[in-house]
């Protein structure tokens, strides 16, 4: 379990990034932090691995404050994977995956099976191993992402934006496979994201932000439909647009959902 205490991050030049954060991210779940832009959703994560400190307040990790920890220890520990996907350029696949497992420890043989079998469990055939990551296409490197920040058997795994960069077709395809992954692998995944229908379709728990970093609203996907805060989240989650609004319609003696413009979006099961 993670635990944000009264987490608060000033940066020196006086901007709030992060006020005043009271927040329970519960095992083997995802948490998915979205808002708009600057709403703190990365520094809140990166506090979780200690990427960055706070200036009040406290995370802890199993209950131990994450500010005793060693962040180098700690960050080896914890699974992350960003925008961008961060591959080492100069390095194969195989050896991207491979990096924190043999910075622990682990041997190179058990490393390499291990980087081998993920690559497998992220989707990806076994003959882009020893390719470079520019020599694949963004949502092959997005997945070697995963597979990295899976490498070490983290408890935890932290994604920044990780399918921001790639075309919307890839993105669904990343995030049914994600949701797959979770399904098998039941880590605690905190994930960021700006994008509401990114946030329902892959948390378990969501937590909307607003500028200063501060919580508008935390719960299930459904909760912030059936019963918004207040006006900034209703149009952040389009409860006022017409896609939400769902109807029911009687077509051929089965009842089918359709939206605002009755266009279909679904079958209610009998
Ligand atoms: N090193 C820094 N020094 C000063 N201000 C910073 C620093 N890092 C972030 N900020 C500011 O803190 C606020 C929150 O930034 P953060 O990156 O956490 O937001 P975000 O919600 O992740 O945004 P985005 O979706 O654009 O990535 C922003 O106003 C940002 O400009």
């Amino acid at each position: 379990m993670i635990e944000f205490r009264g987490v608060t991050k000033q940066y020196p030049d006086g901007t709030v990034a992060v006020g005043g954060v009271d927040l329970v991210v519960p095992p083997r779940t995802t948490t998915v932090l979205v808002g708009t832009s600057g709403s703190g959703k990365t520094t809140l994560l990166r506090m979780i691995n200690r990427m960055v400190d706070p200036t009040d307040g406290a995370v802890l990790i199993d209950g131990t404050d994450v500010a005793t920890v060693d962040p180098v220890r700690l960050r080896r520990s914890i699974g992350y994977v960003m925008q961008n996907s961060g591959l080492l350029p100069h390095r194969t696949v195989l050896d991207n995956v491979m990096t924190v497992p043999l910075l622990k420890g682990t041997r190179r043989q058990t490393a390499r099976a291990r980087a081998m079998e993920l690559l497998e469990t992220v989707g990806l055939d076994a003959s882009l191993a020893q390719k470079y990551p520019a020599q694949l296409s963004g949502g092959q490197q997005q997945r070697v992402g995963v597979a990295r920040g899976l490498a070490a058997d983290p408890n935890i795994l932290l994604m920044d934006e990780p399918f921001g960069a790639v075309d919307p077709l890839v993105r669904q395809e990343l995030q049914q496979e994600l949701r797959r992954l979770q399904r098998e692998l039941g880590k605690t995944v905190v994930f960021v994201t700006h994008d509401i229908d990114e946030a329902f379709l892959l948390g378990d728990q969501v937590v909307l932000l607003r500028t200063g970093g501060r919580v508008v609203q935390s719960g299930e996907p459904a909760e912030f439909l059936a019963s918004p805060a207040d006006d900034f989240v209703s149009g952040f989650v389009g409860a006022d647009r017409g896609r939400r609004r769902l109807r029911l319609e009687e077509v051929g003696g089965r009842r089918v959902v359709v939206d605002e413009d009755g266009r279909p979006a679904g079958v209610l099961e009998p």
